[in-house]
C-alpha cells in the first residue's frame, strides 16, 4: 500500500478504513472508552519511568494527519520503563489529535467524556525488535503513553511547539526542531491506565501498550486554535482543508480490562 489513502473525512475516515485496513475490525482496536469504575486495580504493576533527559529531537513536521516531532532513537539516550513493560523502549516521535473550535478531540474518552486534545509519545521495543517497522507489526512491539489536554490558562512550554506550527502549515512540510524535551509536557501525577490495543490511525497495528495518564494537562484556546491553522493538504493541492478532528472514536473493548496503576 503506497501512498496515503485514508483520511478524517467523510469519504475516507474512520467508519470506512476497515475497507483498506480490515483489521479495523479487530478484537484489539484502539481508542476505547475508559470507564473507571470497570478497571481493575493492579497492585503488581509499578510505576512509569520515562527517561527523557538524554533525548534529541530532530525536526518538527506536518504527515498531512497530524503535526510530528521525531527523536534520535538510534540508541537508549531516551526511553519509558517500569508499568506493565517487561523492557525499556525507545522514544521516536510524539504527535497531537485535536477537535474542531469548540469541540473536543481525544481519541480515548473517560466515562464517556471526552477531552478537547490526545498527545501520543511513540515507543518501540528495540531490545526485540531491529527497527520501529518491524515492532510496529509486533504485539509487545509498541509502548504509547497518552496524555490528555483540557483547556485553560495557557501551557507555560507547549508555545516552543505552537511557535513551529506556522512553518509547517501543509502537508508534507518539516522544519529543524532540536533541544525540544517532552518532559515538559508530562501532568504532575503520572497515575496511569493501561490496556493492549491498536494504532489509532492505518495501518491500525495492533501492537500498543497504551499507557494513558490519568491527570490532563491544561492549554489554553489560544494554543489550541494555533494547531487548527495546520492544513491537511500540501500546499500545492487547490483544496485547503483546516487540520482538525484528526482523531478515531473509540472501538469496541472485545472484553479487554483496562488496568489502573495508583
Ligand atoms: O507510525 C505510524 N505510521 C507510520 C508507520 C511506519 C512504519 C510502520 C508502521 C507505521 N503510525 C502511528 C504510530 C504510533 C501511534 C499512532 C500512529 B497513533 O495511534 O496515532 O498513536 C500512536
Ligand atoms: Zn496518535
Amino acid at each position: 500500500m503506497t501512498g496515503c489513502n485514508w483520511g478524517y473525512g467523510k469519504e475516507d475516515g474512520p467508519s470506512v478504513w476497515h475497507k483498506n485496513y480490515p483489521i479495523a475490525l479487530g478484537k484489539r482496536q484502539s481508542p476505547v472508552d475508559i470507564i473507571p469504575d470497570e478497571t481493575v486495580r493492579d497492585f503488581s504493576l509499578g510505576p512509569i519511568v520515562p527517561d527523557y533527559d538524554r533525548c534529541t529531537s530532530v525536526n518538527i513536521s506536518n504527515n498531512g494527519h497530524s503535526v510530528v516531532v521525531e527523536f534520535v532513537d538510534c540508541d537508549d539516550r531516551s526511553v519509558i520503563r517500569g508499568g506493565p513493560l517487561d523492557n525499556p523502549y525507545r522514544l521516536k516521535q510524539f504527535h497531537f489529535h485535536w477537535g474542531g473550535k469548540g469541540h473536543d478531540g481525544s481519541e480515548h474518552t473517560v466515562g464517556g467524556v471526552g477531552y478537547t486534545s490526545e498527545l501520543h509519545l511513540v515507543h518501540w521495543n528495540a531490545i526485540k525488535y531491529r527497527s520501529f517497522r518491524e515492532a510496529s507489526k509486533s504485539s509487545d512491539g509498541l509502548a504509547v503513553l497518552g496524555i490528555f489536554l483540557e483547556t485553560g490558562d495557557d501551557h507555560r512550554w507547549l508555545h516552543v511547539i505552537t511557535d513551529a506550527l506556522y512553518m509547517v502549515k501543509y502537508k508534507g512540510s518539516v522544519t529543524d526542531f532540536k533541544d525540544f524535551n517532552p518532559r515538559c509536557l508530562l501532568p504532575s501525577s503520572l497515575h496511569y491506565w493501561t490496556y493492549l490495543g491498536s494504532l489509532t490511525t492505518p495501518p491500525l497495528y495492533e501492537s500498543v501498550t497504551w499507557i494513558l495518564l490519568k491527570e490532563p494537562i491544561t492549554v489554553s484556546e489560544r494554543q489550541l486554535a494555533m494547531f487548527r491553522m495546520l492544513q491537511f493538504n500540501a500546499e500545492e493541492e487547490d483544496e485547503r482543508m483546516r487540520m482538525e478532528n484528526n482523531f478515531r472514536p473509540p472501538q469496541p473493548l472485545e472484553g479487554r480490562t483496562v488496568l489502573s496503576s495508583n
